[in-house]
């Protein structure tokens, strides 16, 4: 049954790695939810959207990027109830794309290794995700 008190939300976001073995994340602006915090980018799907086309259409809207959905591989995603809602959170891993990401959205971007990432304030749901993309990057 679904249960309308705690809604679904489904979010997709996208790990970004450059050649240098690092990955691109994003600080949330002060105005929102989780202000401050360093998130990968992306955001909520869209009704009737399909998570890869959503994931292009946010990564355009947020930095000026093209990134085809066959440059998406699904790595992870995470579960978690959060301000009366429920997050369901999707992980892209692209390594490819057309474009300099563009400041367009956050407060700040920057590249960082799995183990910067491990120094950074992200949201709750982004932790198990750095162990995930450092064995990712592994292979
Ligand atoms: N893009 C992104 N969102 C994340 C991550 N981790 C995490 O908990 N979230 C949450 C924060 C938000 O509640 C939601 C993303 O939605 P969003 O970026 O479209 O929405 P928002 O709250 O920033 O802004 P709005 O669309 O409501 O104006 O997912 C992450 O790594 N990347």
């Amino acid at each position: 049954m679904p249960n309308p008190a705690c809604p679904l939300f489904p979010v997709v976001a996208a790990a970004l790695i450059d050649g240098a073995g690092r990955v691109l994340v994003q600080q949330r602006p002060p105005d929102k939810q989780m202000a401050g915090l360093w998130e990968f980018p992306g955001g909520k799907i869209e009704s009737g959207e399909a998570p890869e086309a959503a994931l292009v259409r946010e990564l355009a809207e947020e930095l000026a990027i093209d990134v085809a959905e066959s440059d998406q591989t699904p790595v992870s995603f995470a579960s978690q109830a959060l301000a009366g809602k429920h997050l369901l959170l999707l992980l892209y891993l692209c390594r490819q794309w057309v474009g300099t990401p563009q400041l367009l959205d956050a407060v700040a971007l920057q590249w960082a290794t799995p183990a910067q990432l491990r120094e950074l304030a992200m949201p709750p749901a982004d932790a198990p995700f750095i162990a995930v993309l450092e064995r990712h990057m592994k292979e």
